[in-house]
């Protein structure tokens, strides 16, 4: 799978090292920064990263910063991403299960690296629950709210 990583300098080192477990399990990864631990701003790096991932060019993002919720709140103002920030393997399962979150989010000052390889191996590894009606229809009525308020990249 082709991933879109993205950090600020909270979530750098933690990205490294998700990037090296990502591409050992053969994926491939497109790294938008950031490139040092020096201080910066998380759009400057996750805004392009969350175009990647609406424009295809990536099947799915993994953000890092200090907490997580930073980096979802930018994703999830872009049309067609879903992110979640995730700080258990369980919180992992139930996003993309109910929810089919092609976004997660982690926070590096707060997840170890031990536990942020579980959430990354279950996220990668479980599908939307697609065949179960109270999920898929939960995932059309915000999709809905998504086809209300935010502009498709071809409107913009
Ligand atoms: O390290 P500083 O700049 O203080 O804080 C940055 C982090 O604090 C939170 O807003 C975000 O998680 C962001 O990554």
């Amino acid at each position: 799978m082709k991933i879109a990583m993205a950090s600020d300098h909270a979530g750098y080192a933690l990205k490294g090292e998700i990037k090296a477990w990502l591409e050992n399990e053969g994926h491939e990864v497109i790294d938008f920064g950031t490139d040092s631990s020096e201080s910066c701003d998380l759009s400057d790096y996750v805004y392009p990263a969350s175009l990647a991932v609406a424009k295809g060019e990536a099947e799915r993002g993994i953000f890092v910063d200090g907490v997580g919720y930073g980096s979802a709140l930018i994703a999830n103002r872009i049309y067609g991403l879903n992110a979640a920030v995730c700080q258990d393997p369980f919180c992992a399962k139930l996003a993309r299960q109910h929810t089919d979150s092609n976004v997660l989010c982690i926070g590096g000052k707060i997840i170890g690296s031990g536990i942020a390889m579980e959430i990354v191996n279950v996220w990668m590894h479980t599908d939307v629950l697609s065949g179960i009606d109270k999920y898929t229809n939960r995932i059309k009525k915000v999709q809905a709210i998504s086809e209300k308020h935010l502009k498709k990249l071809s409107e913009i």
